[in-house]
């Protein structure tokens, strides 16, 4: 049995991949694998026990990755999952910041003649307060053109904006994604000093920390709006206010909420809604749960933001995994130990990501638990070896 905790709101799609014969979801026992989302785990002991955190969600700044890293701790999160819930508002937040929908409304609401025909005169005379621009026309520049960036850059283009996207370290995946008439910038000024509208795709990083500051909200045409649906340390609070003060940035829409923020009129704030719809929370909840059902039963890794992608066709009786730094000699010391124990390899793989590297090695009899005791023993005394599983074929599913 695997045992798997959860926080935060976790779609019962999500939770329905874990057999109920295999898994305990909440229960007592110390967790092999924690299910979350925005859930902050950076003052959190991370248990002995925990092989896994599956994040429901792209962002994973409220993971301390490299305590997870030298734990052992491998950490996968769910690409792209969520992107087209974040796109329609996006798509829906650039139209009602050009359109001044949500006070018309709430100024129609106060019309109250008992008349019928008295308010609709009052509706067509007020209307011109409400006079709202088109986005057909206008420039919009997106800063990260990953899983949310590309696809908010296409839907544009479609609705007739000229659009500019910057992104250095752009995938070759999302490089294909990405129309050919959406024009790239080469600097962050470019983007910035172009464009009407200017929204953001970008995780939260030490380096994308504060990355729109003073100088950058400078750099943007006066009068334009700005969007933050990353993560607040992107964009600096107090310069935002100062530019909304003086009139050069006309509003700021973020899904981060600061009582400095809720306090100013151009700033719109939403709850953290970007993924917030029930498609989204079931796609992520549901890939990361395949995802960590992947690893927990055949050690297989894909999607993870610490640890290599490793795929290996289970088909021999027993699999041995090691989580281990990413140094010279890995592989000829583990093999000594499986020679010094006569135990033969089938088949075996092994790669790499930054410090730190995995290996799965297939052998071709289940070893005894009092084997595998021994074999842990001797490869744990190895400094570099960070944790050792072994696993016996789950024969059951394909993977
Ligand atoms: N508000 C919400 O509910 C949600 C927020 N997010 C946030 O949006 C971020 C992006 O999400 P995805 O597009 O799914 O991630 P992604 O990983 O697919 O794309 C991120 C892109 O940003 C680029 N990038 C990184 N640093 C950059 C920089 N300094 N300048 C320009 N480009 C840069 C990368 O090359 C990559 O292409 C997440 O990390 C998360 O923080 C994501 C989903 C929902
Ligand atoms: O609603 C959530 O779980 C947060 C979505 C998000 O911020 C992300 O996926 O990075």
């Amino acid at each position: 049995m695997f045992a798997i905790k959860t926080y935060n709101v976790i779609s019962n799609v999500g939770l329905a991949v874990f057999p109920k014969n295999q898994y305990t979801i909440n229960g007592v026992e110390e967790p092999d694998a924690l299910l979350i989302r925005s859930q902050n785990l950076h003052r959190n002991v991370l248990p002995v026990s925990l092989l896994a955190i599956g994040r429901a969600g792209a962002g994973v700044n409220n993971i301390p990755l490299q305590k997870a890293s030298e734990n052992g701790v491998v950490v996968f999160n769910a690409p792209g999952a969520n992107a087209n819930a974040v796109k329609e508002l996006i798509i829906a937040i650039l139209i009602l910041a050009s359109r001044p929908v949500i006070p018309a409304i709430a100024w129609t609401k106060s019309l109250s003649s008992g008349k019928e025909a008295d308010v609709t005169l009052q509706a067509e005379a007020g209307k011109n307060h409400y006079r709202g621009t088109e986005l057909a026309g206008k420039t919009l520049g997106v800063i990260g053109l990953g899983a949310v960036g590309s696809k908010v850059a296409d839907t544009a283009r479609q609705l007739g904006m000229n659009v500019i996207g910057y992104d250095p370290y752009i995938s070759v995946e999302h490089a294909w994604q990405v129309t050919s008439d959406i024009k790239r910038a080469t600097t962050l000024k470019e983007v910035l000093s172009e464009s009407d509208f200017v929204t953001i795709h970008i995780p939260y990083n030490e380096q994308n920390k504060n990355l729109i500051g003073a100088n950058e909200l400078l750099m943007m045409k006066k009068d334009a709006t700005l969007l933050n649906y990353s993560r607040n340390g992107i964009v600096e609070e107090a310069p935002v206010l100062a530019a909304l003060n003086v009139g050069h940035l006309r509003q700021y829409w973020t899904d981060f909420a600061s009582d400095e923020l809720l306090k100013h009129e151009q700033v719109i704030v939403t709850p953290h809604l970007g993924g917030t719809t029930q498609e989204a929370e079931d796609n992520c909840a549901q890939m990361v749960a395949n995802t960590l059902r992947l690893y927990l039963e055949t050690g297989q890794i894909k999607d993870s933001v610490n640890y290599p992608t490793v795929k290996m066709p289970f088909s021999s009786p027993y699999r041995l995994t090691f989580l281990h730094q990413n140094v010279p000699n890995m592989l000829g010391q583990i093999t000594t130990v499986l020679a010094e124990l006569n135990i033969n390899i089938a088949n075996m793989i092994n790669a790499s990501k930054g410090n730190f590297a995995y290996t799965m090695i297939d052998v071709d009899a289940v070893m005894s638990e009092e084997l595998y005791q021994e074999f842990e023993q001797k490869c744990l005394a190895i400094d570099e070896i960070i944790r050792v599983r072994g696993l016996a074929n789950p024969v059951k599913e394909e993977f």
